[in-house]
Formats: structure tokens, C-alpha cells, sequence
């Protein structure tokens, strides 16, 4: 078991954003969540990272989770190649930065603020996939990305199904029913 949730629920205010669920997670298990705008998946995703605490209930992680954002966060000034050594550096892990740079197609000395949405979203792929988390937390991974990206964000996620396990929040059926092999349905606010 990687995640365990235990009738978890949060609210913000007055507002019961989620309500009582529970769910439990294996290693290679890849989940999707679905939902309209402001349904909760994004609250979903951060309570199963650790970065809300719930207003009730239990979340139980085991391993390395690391969470997506949608847009992802970059240090501007950096260049990719400078990034991607920082957070090898900070995770004390080791990997092949330029091949994964080349595999996802993009520059490695431009400044990231230069780099497009869709240029920044391709290199937090490549990210995770040097950084190796036991736990993918994707939100909206496939905004911003083209039909390559979109095909290099499937292949993405079913390598890394092999030792870890990958929730996503999507808006793209066609993504969740490709890559996912359970859906949890999240309700209108
Ligand atoms: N920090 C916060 N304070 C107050 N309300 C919040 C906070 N974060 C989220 N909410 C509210 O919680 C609800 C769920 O938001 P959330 O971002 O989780 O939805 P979502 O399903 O990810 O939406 P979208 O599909 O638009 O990305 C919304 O009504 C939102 O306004």
C-alpha cells in the first residue's frame, strides 16, 4: 500500500469541498480523478501530498510523493540544464539530465523564462521522470502539451506504473481511460 485515505474530508469555510472518502492505492496502480471545475480535484491532489491538512479523516503515504501543479513552478532564471541539476541535488539522486532533456525534446541553457507553457510542462515531466517518486500526483498533466507531448505524457505514465504509483486529475476522458485503471468521480461544488 502506498496511499491509504480514511473518510477523509475538507472544508474551506463553510464549503465541504470533500467528503468522506477513502481509497487505498498499490504500487502500479494508476487512479484518475474526474470532475467538473471546482469539484476538488486539485484539493484532492494536495491533501494526498501532505501540503493541506484535512478538516477530517487520515491520509497514510508510504514512499516518495512528489505533486505536479498545474502550471508547474520553475526558478525563471535558471536554465533547464541548471534546474534539473539543482533538483537531482536536492533529492540526492543521480540521473541522465541530458537524456532526458533530448527525450522530451527540449533546450538544455534557455532560461525557463523563456521557455513556453507547454515547454515548461514537457520538462516537469522530465523531472519526475529523473526524480523517480514512489507516488506521481499529476494535476492536469495534460494541459499545454501537444499531440507529441500529450503521446510522451501516456508513454510517461505507464513506465512509471512499473515501480511507483500515479494519481492524475483530468479534464481528458480519453487520457484517464487510456492510462488509468480506476476513476474517482468528484462532484459539482
Ligand atoms: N485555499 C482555498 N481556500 C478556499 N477555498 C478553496 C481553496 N482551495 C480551493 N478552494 C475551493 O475548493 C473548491 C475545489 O477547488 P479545486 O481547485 O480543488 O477544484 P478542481 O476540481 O481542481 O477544479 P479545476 O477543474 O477548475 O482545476 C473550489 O470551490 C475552490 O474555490
Amino acid at each position: 500500500m502506498l496511499l491509504r485515505l480514511e473518510a477523509l474530508s475538507k472544508r474551506f469555510g463553510r464549503d465541504w469541498v470533500i467528503r468522506d472518502l477513502s481509497l487505498s492505492l498499490d504500487r502500479g496502480e494508476v487512479v484518475a480523478l474526474l470532475g467538473p471545475n471546482g469539484s476538488g480535484k486539485t484539493t484532492l491532489l494536495r491533501l494526498m501530498a501532505g501540503l493541506l491538512k484535512p478538516t477530517r479523516g487520515r491520509v497514510e503515504r508510504q514512499g516518495h510523493a512528489l505533486f505536479l501543479p498545474n502550471p508547474p513552478a520553475f526558478h525563471r532564471h535558471l536554465t533547464a540544464r541548471e534546474h534539473l541539476l539543482f533538483d537531482l541535488a536536492f533529492h540526492g539522486a543521480a540521473g541522465d539530465w541530458e537524456g532526458a532533456l533530448k527525450r522530451f525534446g527540449l533546450p538544455a541553457e534557455l532560461p525557463l523564462a523563456a521557455f513556453s507553457s507547454g515547454m515548461k510542462k514537457r520538462l516537469a515531466l522530465a523531472r519526475l521522470t529523473l526524480l523517480r517518486p514512489d507516488l506521481w500526483l499529476l494535476d492536469e498533466p495534460e494541459t499545454a502539451l501537444d499531440q507529441e507531448g500529450r503521446a510522451l505524457l501516456q508513454e510517461t505514465i505507464r513506465e512509471a506504473r512499473k515501480g511507483a504509483s500515479v494519481v492524475l486529475a483530468t479534464h481528458d476522458r480519453a487520457l484517464a481511460e487510456a492510462v488509468a485503471d480506476r476513476a474517482v468521480w468528484l462532484g459539482a461544488a
